[in-house]
């Protein structure tokens, strides 16, 4: 209970900035406050029939919920949209829609929601009859493809904790045939869609998640080649470049990833913040229980070595590596500061890029304001 409350305050306190809009789906999509926001942030959609698990997956990632809390989630009846914006690099806005929604009513403004997307993620509960899923899915996926050929289709094929590991395997086969299968017989086989399989009762959904937001992220293969260089030069096995508070890694080394030294940088990285909320914070409130001096070393049983440094506010490298390279943490800690450094700059880049754009689009929104200050939608 103590650990889920103190990764629960360290995320409602310090980083996550959450605004849960509600929109009212009868009518237009209407009245958004910021205009450019679908420029700057990413718009990640998460649809599927009802009860897929749509909710429970925004909820466990980004809010910190407990899986089994889930069970008294409530169906969704308005499409719910929050901003997630952790970091520079984790920057975008999930909406959450209704299983139930038909959003292809003609008073229903799809249009302006697959403009700005840039994922979409097709949730199928792997433990319930899929064919209305998929034909769900198939429409989903051509009329949003027609509006905006750059979306990244992700289908979770999602609740297979309950599942053998052929089982899974076979659905995924499956699922991943039949959904190819009605896109080839409407000629649309340029389409592609990714698979995941995922559970909010392990790490799976974290990992998926990952994967959907790094494809978002522009500057991933800088991110990478840094990587690759710093633990090249300071023998480290495997790095991860984590967001903390939504425990996504953003990055990682072109080394191959496997599941459990995935799960052990998230369990490090609870534990790190768990000490820090019981130990770490003075009685008076102030602080966060990460901050530039947050660091860990974890010496495994089998001679293996974690190690986990802040980067910025809201990243944190985790890295692997044996006992004897870790003898050379000069090296290694020297290594690091280079590789912030490089990183400070990719944010910065960035941050410029942003602001750049804002302002271009401003002032295009401001070109199609008529002079009574009216506002006209620039579509
Ligand atoms: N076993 C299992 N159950 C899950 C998983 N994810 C969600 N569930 C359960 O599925 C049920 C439905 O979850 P919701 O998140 O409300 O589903 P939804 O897709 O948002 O539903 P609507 O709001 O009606 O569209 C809940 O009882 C969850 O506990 C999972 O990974 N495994």
């Amino acid at each position: 209970m103590k650990e889920w409350n103190a990764t629960r305050g360290f995320a409602h306190n310090s980083t996550l900035m959450l605004s849960c809009n509600m929109i009212q789906t009868d009518g237009m999509m209407l009245g958004f406050s910021d205009p450019f926001s679908s420029e700057v942030k990413p718009r990640i959609l998460l649809m599927g029939l009802r009860r897929s698990g749509k909710s429970s997956i925004q909820k466990v990632v980004f809010h910190k919920m407990s899986p089994n809390e889930t069970l008294f989630l409530e169906s969704t009846n308005k499409i719910c949209r929050e901003d997630v914006s952790n970091s520079s690099f984790v920057s975008f806005q999930i909406w959450d829609f209704p299983g139930q929604i038909d959003f292809f009513d003609p008073t229903f403004d799809y249009e302006m929601i697959f403009r700005g997307t840039g994922a979409l993620i097709f949730v199928i509960d792997s433990q319930d009859d899929y064919v209305e899923a998929l034909s769900r899915l198939h429409l989903t996926v051509t009329r949003a493809y027609k509006v905006n050929p750059d979306i990244n289709f992700e289908v979770f094929i999602h609740k297979v904790d309950g599942l053998s590991d052929d089982h899974k395997i076979e659905k995924q086969r499956d699922i991943h045939k039949r959904a190819n299968d009605d896109l080839a017989d409407a000629g649309l086989e340029r389409i592609h869609l990714s698979f995941y399989l995922t559970s909010i009762y392990d790490h799976s959904i974290f990992e998926a998640f990952s994967k959907v937001v790094q494809k978002l992220i522009p500057q991933l293969p800088t991110l990478e080649n840094l990587l690759n260089i710093f633990i090249s030069n300071s023998g480290i096995e495997k790095a991860f470049l984590f967001d903390v508070v939504s425990k996504i890694y953003i990055a990682t080394d072109s080394s191959p990833v496997d599941m459990q030294t995935y799960e052990l940088c998230c369990d490090m990285i609870d534990v790190v913040i768990d000490i820090s909320c019981i130990y770490g914070l003075t009685g008076d409130e102030v602080g966060t229980p990460y901050d530039k001096e947050s660091m860990a070393i974890i010496h495994l049983n089998n001679t293996t070595v974690m190690y986990l440094k802040e980067v910025t506010k809201f990243l944190a490298l985790v890295c692997f590596l044996r006992e004897e390279s870790f003898e050379r943490k000069g090296l290694i800690d020297y290594n690091f500061h280079c590789f912030k450094k490089a990183i400070e700059e990719v944010f910065d880049v960035r941050l410029k890029v942003q602001r750049s754009r804002k302002l271009l689009s401003q002032r295009r929104w401001s070109r199609q304001t008529v002079p009574n200050g009216t506002q006209v939608h620039p579509h």
